[in-house]
């Protein structure tokens, strides 16, 4: 409906149905930095989550606040170098775990859980360290968080909005979630408190992860185990599905395009031989970025995203003349500018090194590339864009190389149907990478 919609009207915003009502996509390039520009006051994202996850209910009035972001922005973004040797071990043994390989014989593996315990296992390693990175219940907890955040939100939402506050905290996962998370956490942040109430907050030896770095900027009540243990569940919420499903549709990618294996792991093999397992090596991976933002053009979360509510009570006129009106929730059409002929030549084929082929252009004629995976524009929005552009991604991009850099240097890997990608899973709106399909897996054979 939304391929229709962008279509049928180009540059212009079209409407769908949802089930009480309507919601306005947003299509074209100026319409897009319209919206991605826009003041809070007028296109808030808050009220978005709020509206589609009863945030406040389901996450809690802290989840995505000023604090929150900006120890995402600034300190956890300023330390993914610092951190990148822990990061590296853990999707070491992560993977190591998961597949548990018998000597040299292939082994079929379920892609998606796999996956997604080696990326949860990867972001708490850097969230909370060792060993409750390591720890299952942990793990299950911060993983089923956004279920059941997403779940429960479908449910309150069905009350009539002001039995929401009242009724929605017992369908709410949020204070069960806590309880749980404060047997794992609780302890360890009372401890970091109590060392900054004694010795400041630069004390010797102070950890370096997310739990320091939510520290540095709480003020007041913000400085509670219990609003500390919520902030990493929301953390959790935003990093894990993202990432897993970004890296199980990369994955398939590279199964069903196997010819992208060899030159992606010479690119790897000299690149680590050159500067070590570095974040500056990961750097140097320009066919392995190219890779991931070519698999992102074509395999987003869904068809509509950057979700805002129109804040403004006389409503916002658009530059094409649509008027939205007050309280109406607003998309962007993702797949409009990624499957643009304009901007991309065949773009329904998978080309993996687009990206870096458009890179090696500019850098033989001097100019700047601008095409990096973390790299966001109108025309390429699965980390969103604009001023709530995704302030994970470059996290997120250099956690998901690693991944990627590792497996094609220390296994082969083979689909599980020659010449088959697994099919997509499609719920309403949100498509997700196919969650039964199985990869096969074997230690890298010396010598490929
Ligand atoms: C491949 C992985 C990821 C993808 C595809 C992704 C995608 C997105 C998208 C599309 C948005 C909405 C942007 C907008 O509406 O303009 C977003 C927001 C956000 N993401 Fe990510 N994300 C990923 C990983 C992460 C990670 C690892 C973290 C945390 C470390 C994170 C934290 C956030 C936060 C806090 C927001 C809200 C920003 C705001 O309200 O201003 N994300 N992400």
């Amino acid at each position: 409906m939304v391929e229709e919609g962008y279509k049928r009207y180009p540059g212009r915003v079209f409407r769908v149905p949802r089930l009480f009502g309507w919601d306005f996509v947003v299509s074209g390039s100026s319409l897009i930095a319209e919206l991605a520009s826009a003041p809070d006051t007028v296109f808030s994202i808050l009220d978005a989550s709020q509206e589609s996850l009863a945030k406040d209910i389901t996450m809690g009035p802290e989840a995505f606040s000023h604090t929150h972001l900006h120890a995402i922005r600034s300190t956890l973004t300023r330390n993914i170098g610092k951190c990148f040797p822990d990061v590296r071990d853990e999707i070491i043994c992560a993977f190591e775990g998961n597949l548990a390989l018998d000597g040299d014989d292939w082994k079929l593996v379920p892609a998606v859980p796999m996956v997604l315990n080696v990326v949860a296992r990867t972001v708490n390693c850097l969230f909370v360290g060792l060993p409750i990175c390591r720890n299952q219940q942990y793990l299950k907890l911060v993983v089923q968080f956004a279920t059941n955040v997403v779940m429960g939100a479908q449910f309150i939402n069905l009350l009539l909005s002001f039995l929401r506050p009242f009724f929605g905290r017992f369908i709410s996962p949020r204070e069960r979630s806590i309880c749980k998370g404060m047997k794992h956490l609780g302890s360890l942040i009372e401890y970091r408190l109590a060392q900054e109430e004694a010795l400041g907050p630069a004390w010797p030896g102070k950890p370096n992860d997310l739990i320091s770095w939510l520290l540095e900027h709480a003020t007041g009540d913000e400085r509670s185990a219990h609003t500390l243990v919520s902030y990493i569940l929301a953390t959790n919420f935003a990093a894990i599905h993202t990432s897993s499903t970004a890296f199980s549709h990369a994955l398939f990618d590279l199964i069903s395009h196997p010819s992208y294996i060899l030159p992606m792991r010479e690119e790897a093999d000299e690149a680590v031989r050159e500067l070590g397992w570095t974040k500056a090596a990961l750097n140097r991976m320009h066919k392995i970025d190219s890779f991931f933002r070519e698999s992102q053009r074509m395999h987003d979360l869904g068809p509509m995203t950057m979700p805002r509510k129109i804040m403004d009570p006389a409503g916002f006129t658009c530059s094409d003349g649509t008027h939205l009106p007050f309280g109406s929730m607003v998309y962007v059409a993702d797949n409009e500018g990624h499957f643009d002929p304009v901007i991309y030549e065949n773009p329904n084929v998978f080309d993996g090194f687009r990206f870096s082929k458009m890179r090696e252009l500019r850098d033989r004629a001097g100019g700047i590339f601008n095409h990096h995976m973390v790299t966001t524009g109108v025309d390429h929005v699965s980390f969103g864009h604009g001023q709530h552009a995704c302030p994970g991604r470059f996290f997120a991009a250099t956690k998901l190389k690693a991944m990627l850099a590792h497996l094609i240097v220390n296994y082969d890997i083979r689909v599980e149907v020659d010449g088959v990608r697994p099919p997509d899973d499609i719920f309403g709106p949100v498509v997700m990478p196919n969650c039964t399909a199985k990869v096969w897996f074997r230690k890298r054979q010396r010598g490929t």
